[in-house]
């Protein structure tokens, strides 16, 4: 290790414990704490009934503003350190196909593709049925949606709010059945995701542009940084890699066989190396070269293990030694098939190091689909992109319309 990168490391607060490198493939079932009072946005309950909005308006479900960055995670301003000359070291480990989605199509552009994608969701389906039963608008109707929105992962308090919301409008006759009914869910859920759906914008003066992707195990972390790399070597940005997930040694291997492949540098040091020394480097390397974009892997933590949590702290205070404002996006990757355990983690995860923007993985498959609502509803952290299949065209900016449209009924179009 560098001299420099050792006396930045010495810098950095009390030595953290290792970590074991055994970590269970996903988490055990954690239940999701009671959100603070004060995290619970109060303009996401719904609108007073006096303010009723006109039919299929849709309800102003403001989420809480994101949260601010806990002061723990924020990197000193410190001079930035020499830079060490530029190497990528080989992980002791064969070489792995980056590409194991290769023989999967992509999902299809356009809203069509997000629906044929999360068309086998818990929301999509309860949906689906309901409605092509021809419902009554009455109590009832009301009552199958919550619990269709319950049993999707929506979560209680954005449940109770949509559906209180509804209730309202229908006592006051707003609704000439149970498809403008819908359409009004539809509108409402939409505004609920709208305030989070803002793309990640790559500030080009920040040189380079830190992204840093954290999460628990098994998420998606380092296939969505591939698909990353892909979209941003598509738009003609010089990239670069690092390879921060030390404990497992296919993802390193996996980002060097794609670096290798396309021509992008991969900072890395081995299997077990310090993390925090494969971010420094990479940081060195990246302001180097002028790179426009570096992208750090972190490995999969549990958000539960406050020794993992902790170096998540202590690897971006290092990149701060380099450069103070840095890291610029932190991205959490979360498993839409989490469900409510994903409020919790994304809980731990912005304690520890101040979670920027999120993609939301996996809502191809067993997805519930409703913890975006949840997520959104609670933290206000923009979601990104979403994960709706394995290929890098799969790796979508989040868009709240085709989502919403995405998980019902296709007749009400959108
Ligand atoms: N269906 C589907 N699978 C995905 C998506 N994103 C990632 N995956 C798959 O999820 C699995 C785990 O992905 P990884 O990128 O290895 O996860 P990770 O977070 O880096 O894992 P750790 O390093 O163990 O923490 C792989 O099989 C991916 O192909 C997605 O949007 N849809």
């Amino acid at each position: 290790m560098p001299p420099e990168v050792v006396a930045a490391l010495h810098e950095i607060e009390a030595p953290l414990a290792q970590p074991a490198k055994a970590e269970p493939a996903t988490q055990p079932p954690v239940p999701a704490q009671a959100a603070p009072a004060a995290s619970v946005p109060a303009a996401a309950t719904q609108a007073p009934a006096a303010q009723a909005p006109a039919a299929q308006a849709p309800v102003a479900f403001a989420p809480a503003p994101a949260p601010p960055m806990p002061a723990a995670a924020v990197a000193p301003a410190t001079q930035p350190i020499a830079a060490p000359p530029v190497q990528t070291i080989s992980a002791e480990t064969e070489p792995v196909e980056p590409t194991d989605y290769i023989d999967k199509p992509a999902a299809p552009a356009g809203k069509l593709g997000w629906r044929e994608r999360l068309r086998g969701s818990a929301f999509a389906r309860s949906f689906g049925g309901l409605f092509s039963r021809n419902p009554r608008l009455d109590d009832d109707l009301l009552d199958e949606i919550e619990t269709a929105l319950i049993t999707a992962d929506v979560g209680v308090g954005a449940t109770t709010a949509l559906i209180e919301n509804l209730r309202k409008r229908m006592k006051s006759r707003e609704f000439a059945d149970a498809n403008a009914l819908l359409a009004a869910l539809r509108a409402d859920l939409i505004a609920m995701l709208q305030p989070v759906a803002k793309p990640l914008v790559i500030d080009v003066n920040a040189k380079p542009f830190v992204l840093l992707t954290v999460g628990v195990n098994g998420v998606g972390k380092t296939t969505t940084i591939g698909k990353l790399a892909k979209r941003f070597r598509d738009e003609g940005r010089p990239l670069m890699l690092a390879a921060g997930d030390t404990f497992r040694a296919a993802a390193v291997a996996q980002l060097q066989a794609w670096g290798e492949r396309n021509g992008v540098p991969v900072i890395a040091q081995g299997q077990n190396a310090d993390a925090a020394s494969v971010a420094f480097d990479a940081l060195q390397a990246a302001k180097a070269r002028g790179t426009q974009v570096l992208i750090a892997d972190t490995a999969g933590r549990l958000h539960t293990q406050t020794g993992l949590m902790a170096e998540l702290g202590k690897i971006r205070r290092v990149l701060g030694k380099v450069d103070p404002t840095a890291p610029h996006e932190v991205l959490m990757v979360i498993d839409g098939t989490t469900g409510q355990n994903a409020l919790s983690q994304l809980r731990q995860f912005h304690a520890a190091v101040g979670v920027t923007g999120l993609v939301v993985t996996k809502l191809d498959g067993t997805a519930k689909g409703g913890v975006v609502f949840a997520l959104a509803r609670e933290f206000g952290i923009p979601i990104r992109f979403a994960g709706i299949g394995e290929r890098p065209e799969d790796l979508r900016v989040f868009d709240a319309e085709a989502f919403v449209d995405a998980l019902l009924p296709e007749a009400l179009g959108g």
